[in-house]
């Protein structure tokens, strides 16, 4: 009998510890507000989720030698696009996405149609292209001004003058039958623009040389994007492709540099300013859209970014730039940030004067452009990357990106949970750049159990293939018996709390997630009790 009692007061113990060991998990303030609803849709998924660790996940897939929930995101994804889970998580409203480069969020098949469309862009290579050079020979794309069109009619042809431009649309007919024809183009062009399994898992898998093959997929998009009547199409099809997704409001980074874009002349002459009419005027063109179709759709907002290898003077300009911008279209700019590889490229205490000084000219202005630093995206501890972290909070972010260091740095992590600093998590960018091997070794839980804000990100969703915010919430709760449906409604809750929305907004925002989150448990119980 006494034994009994012992382990009767012993299991109590236990659940009392467990309880407070996840206590400071952001969802445990919501848990007695979830409705019986919640409760029962939330065991639905984790039944399904089970089911599916047991079935699908365990059974032999001839390409797929080694599956499980978790997975290397570029082997797994048919796998995953095949579950039930998957399939629930596509329906689930998401918030906000508040960590996206804007030039990598439009699938690359959608774009290279677009270019189709465009006569002024042409194609050039340097190197012949040889069967055994098709995956490193990139294609280099740009518009030209009519005057310059050019009347070659292949890049493949033994007569093609290497380094001189060719119209898309005849390099496209013309390619040669040894690399596929037509579909062969599309394979190749396509392949530039995107990492796939056998890069990331296998030529390219460390940190560093995956980012040698991330920075090439910009360089040869940028080539198609950066050209006036393909942007405004490109910012179109990333605003509608994301309400598809169920995400409410959008908070891209745009990469301002360099200074101009080419316009539809063919001449490169668009600046900053120009970039900004056109967000803006496609961006009311879709509220417009959506109002009509009775779909929620708040908006978007700008975060304003340049790269980390200008100089400290050069950043000066930027910042000039970035006020003034702020100063003509108060509504579309949100922050700033400085991108690119933190393990190559110059740390941020590199530019703190201009920084802190930025600072200073923004207070003298009366304008509001916080800081939302990218930071400790490395498996570097104490290096400069590492380093970073400590910058971006005394510099006063209002966000970090990625922060895939900070589970090592205790007080900073106290300081991001006390402060409300959150955090853009981007698990399946970490993935495929090589800083962990699978969503299970991923540092988010300890985030969590911490009590640190989390928004969930997709980063570069055209380059990773992971569209929209389904995939990355898709990885977060296969990958954790903890996670569940009401751990999803909370980082999505997060990521409009912890947008640069104003309270009023934010407010309006809550309302439209809460009757499309109700809506949404409804049709859980409906459909997949
Ligand atoms: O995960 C990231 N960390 C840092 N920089 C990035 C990441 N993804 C994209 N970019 C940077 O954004 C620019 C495009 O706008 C690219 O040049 C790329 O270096």
């Amino acid at each position: 009998m006494a034994s009994l009692i012992a382990l009767a007061q012993y299991k109590s113990q236990r659940a009392a510890l467990i309880a407070e060991d996840r206590s400071h998990r952001r969802e445990f303030r919501r848990t007695n507000l979830r409705s019986e609803q919640e409760i029962e849709a939330d065991s639905i998924v984790r039944r399904i989720r089970a089911a599916e660790a047991e079935t699908i996940w365990k059974e032999d897939h001839s390409s797929i030698p080694h599956p499980f929930p978790g997975m290397e995101f570029l082997t797994g994804k048919a796998i995953i696009m095949k579950t039930k889970l998957f399939e629930i998580l596509s329906k689930m409203p998401k918030g906000a996405l508040l960590h996206a480069h804007l030039d990598a969020t439009v699938n690359a098949e959608f774009l290279l149609q677009l270019a189709m469309e465009q006569p002024a862009i042409h194609v050039r290579l340097n190197e012949a292209l040889t069967p055994a050079n098709l995956s490193t020979n990139l294609p280099q794309f740009r518009p030209l001004p009519e005057a310059e069109f050019s009347s070659l009619s292949s890049l493949t042809d033994v007569s093609y003058p290497l380094g001189s431009w060719v119209p898309l649309k005849a390099a496209r007919a013309s390619f040669a039958p040894e690399f596929g024809g037509p579909e062969g183009f599309d394979k190749w062009v396509i392949g530039s623009m995107t990492i796939n399994p056998s890069e990331a898992y296998g030529t390219h898998n460390t940190v560093a040389k995956i980012w040698q093959k991330f920075t090439s997929t910009f360089i040869t998009s940028t080539g198609l994007i950066r050209f006036e009547p393909i942007y405004s199409e490109y910012i179109r099809q990333f605003f509608r492709s994301s309400i598809d997704d169920g995400i409410l409001y959008v908070e891209p980074r745009i990469n301002f540099f360099p200074k101009f874009m080419v316009g539809a002349d063919g001449q490169d002459n668009i600046p900053h300013r120009e970039w900004l009419v056109m967000f803006d005027r496609v961006l009311k063109e879709v509220k417009g859209e959506m109002a009509q179709q009775g779909r929620g759709f708040i908006g978007a907002r700008i975060i304003y970014t340049t790269l980390r290898f200008i100089t400290p003077e050069e950043l000066e300009w930027y910042i000039e730039d970035c006020m003034a911008l702020k100063k003509e279209f108060p509504h579309l700019i949100a922050g700033f940030d400085l991108v690119g590889d933190e393990n190559a490229l110059r740390p941020l205490i590199d530019y703190a004067e201009p920084l802190l000084h930025f600072r200073e000219k923004q207070k003298e202005a009366g304008v509001d452009i916080p800081f939302i630093f990218h930071a400790g995206e490395t498996l570097g501890d104490g290096t400069e990357a590492d380093i970073n972290l400590y910058d971006a909070i005394l510099l006063g972010t209002k966000r970090i990106g990625h922060g895939f260091s900070l589970v090592k740095h205790p007080k900073l992590i106290k300081t991001c949970r006390e402060k409300g600093i959150a955090v853009e998590v981007c698990p399946i960018s970490n993935e495929i750049l090589r800083l962990t091997s699978s969503m299970l070794m991923h540092p988010l839980p300890v985030l969590l159990n911490n009590g640190v804000p989390v928004a969930l990100c997709s980063d570069d969703p055209s380059v990773f293939g992971n569209m929209g915010l389904t995939y990355d919430y898709f990885q977060v709760l296969a990958a954790s018996e903890v996670n569940g449906l009401s751990t999803l409604g909370t980082l999505a809750r997060d990521s409009i709390e912890f947008s640069t929305l104003n309270a009023e907004e934010k407010k309006e925002a809550i309302v439209v997630f809460e009757r499309q989150w109700n809506e949404y448990i409804e049709h859980i119980i409906n459909h997949w009790k």
